[in-house]
């Protein structure tokens, strides 16, 4: 018989190789979870980099000086990210004229206090508006998002971005060949200047050659730019009324300075760049959608609460005094300078010949007393101030202005209509309206002008109303 096969060998060998495939198989497992590891983490470096790359605005639209403004998106500010074709669309649609020969008109600051206003006469009219505004927090912003909800309403579209952003404006003049600018954005307020210097900087000069240079030398064609200057620009000037030949060299506050350099950099830009610039002097300008920052506005504020307001003398014991100016009498004087402005005549940054480059007052023509503006506002809300009178601290503000319009009448026949007792009745009615706050008995005996903005053809008197 033969002897049993010897299997001791071949099972050694067996177990052998499955040892051997248990090890292979594990390093090819460590080695695939490797490469699977691997190829995530690259694709999400790609993902990554590509959704940035698709979204530069995100990053772009944020100005420091506006980070406080984006908390307070609405619906309306979708557009705070640019690019696309939906945006481009909407863009054109709001910038294009509805009118022969009407213009494209760029408007910063157009979710302000004078943007608003103008932005809604230039549409009304015709003319093509597309507004730019950072919305930022320097007073209540609820007041500029009611404000772009009204432009809204009327087909204006207002861009959340800040002057300071290049690459924005670059883009707009990209897909609109805006005929004028009208440059209203900037850092408002003359006694804030001591609190926060350098938002005046930032934005009255910074945002200013921001805006020239994009308009100099990216925009094709040049537009026209008509921007906001101010009556603060005087300073310690003591000839009255204030001439634009008067000198503005002593400015009284930092506000004032960085308006007066706004008009020696409009003067650069137009020498080198062929700019058509026209620079306006407001001159305390008030009325219904106003600022709250503004000595009427808070005034009216406290005097319906019951808190005491501060009224300034001079050092010579006489009441501090300003030539008020309505809105609507503001607003026909910044159309009239743009329907009068020439075009610019450089292209690509280099100039092709002489520009027109001008400055005008805007005012009312009537100095009033402040304490005779606080009587008006005791009138219209039939109640009386509780009032502190101080001798002016050294905060910037100056005793007394008085416009001269003579050259604004001659040029585009600038004629203000409205005295300050009719133009405060329409900011109470506006103002009890907005805030919703109980009526006032008293309405004044103003004269009746025509309807401003706001106005809604309810009377105060018939109670409380929803705000806009
Ligand atoms: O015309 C201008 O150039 C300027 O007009 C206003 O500046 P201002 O005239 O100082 O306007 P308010 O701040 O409303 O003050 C009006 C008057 O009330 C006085 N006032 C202000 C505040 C206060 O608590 N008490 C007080 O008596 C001021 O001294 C001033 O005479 C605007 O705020 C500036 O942005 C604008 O550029």
């Amino acid at each position: 018989m033969a002897p049993p096969p010897d299997t001791s060998k071949t099972t050694k060998l067996e177990r052998y190789n499955s040892y051997i495939r248990r090890v292979n198989s594990t390093k090819l497992l460590a080695a695939s979870t490797n490469l699977l590891f691997r190829a995530t983490l690259l694709t999400a470096v790609v993902l990554i980099l590509l959704f940035t790359l698709h979204y530069p605005p995100l990053l772009a639209g944020h100005h420091p000086s506006a980070a406080s403004a984006h908390s307070h998106r609405s619906l309306l500010s979708s557009y705070s990210s640019y690019g696309g074709a939906t945006w481009e669309r909407e863009v054109r649609r709001s910038a294009t004229p509805r009118r022969r020969g009407g213009l494209s008109v760029l408007v910063t600051g157009a979710a302000g206090f004078v943007g608003t206003h103008c932005s809604l006469a230039l549409k009304k009219r015709g003319d093509g508006v597309l507004g730019l505004d950072n919305f930022n927090s320097y007073y209540d912003p609820s007041l500029k998002r009611s404000r772009q909800k009204l432009l809204s309403h009327h087909g204006i579209l207002v861009i959340d971005a800040d002057i300071n952003d290049s690459k924005l404006l670059i883009k707009l003049f990209d897909v609109v060949p805006f005929s004028h600018v009208l440059h209203l954005a900037a850092q408002a307020g003359v006694r804030y200047a001591m609190r926060n210097p350098q938002s005046y900087v930032a934005s009255n000069v910074a945002g200013l050659v921001s805006l020239f240079e994009v308009a100099a030398k990216h925009a094709d064609p040049q537009p026209a730019i008509v921007w906001a200057s101010s009556s603060s620009v005087y300073g310690l000037n003591t000839a009255v009324p204030f001439s634009e030949l008067h000198r503005t060299d002593r400015p009284a506050s930092l506000y004032a300075a960085t308006k007066k350099a706004g008009e020696a950099i409009a003067h650069t830009y137009n020498h080198i760049y062929g700019l058509s610039i026209t620079g306006l002097r407001f001159f305390t300008v008030y009325g219904p959608w106003g600022r709250p920052d503004m000595a009427y506005f808070f005034f009216t504020k406290a005097i319906l609460s019951g808190n005491a307001i501060t009224l300034f003398k001079t050092r010579d014991g006489v009441d501090v005094q300003r030539d008020f100016t309505y809105i609507d009498d503001v607003v026909q004087g910044c159309l009239g300078a743009l329907d009068t402005a020439g075009k610019s005549t450089g292209t690509g940054g280099k100039k092709r010949g002489p520009a027109q480059l001008r400055v005008y007052n805007l005012g009312n023509t009537s100095p009033v007393p402040v304490g005779k503006m606080v009587a008006i506002l005791e009138e219209l809300l039939a109640k009386k101030a509780k009032k502190n009178v101080v001798t002016m601290p050294r905060n910037g503000d100056v005793p007394y202005t008085h416009a001269n319009v003579t050259l604004a009448q001659k040029d585009f026949k600038y004629r203000p209509t409205t005295d300050l007792a009719t133009g405060l009745r329409r900011f109470v009615k506006w103002y009890v309206e907005y805030y919703g706050v109980a009526a006032p008995h008293a309405q004044g005996k103003g004269k009746r002008g025509k309807g401003s903005v706001g106005e809604k053809g309810k009377d105060a008197n018939t109670g409380r109303v929803a705000s806009a």
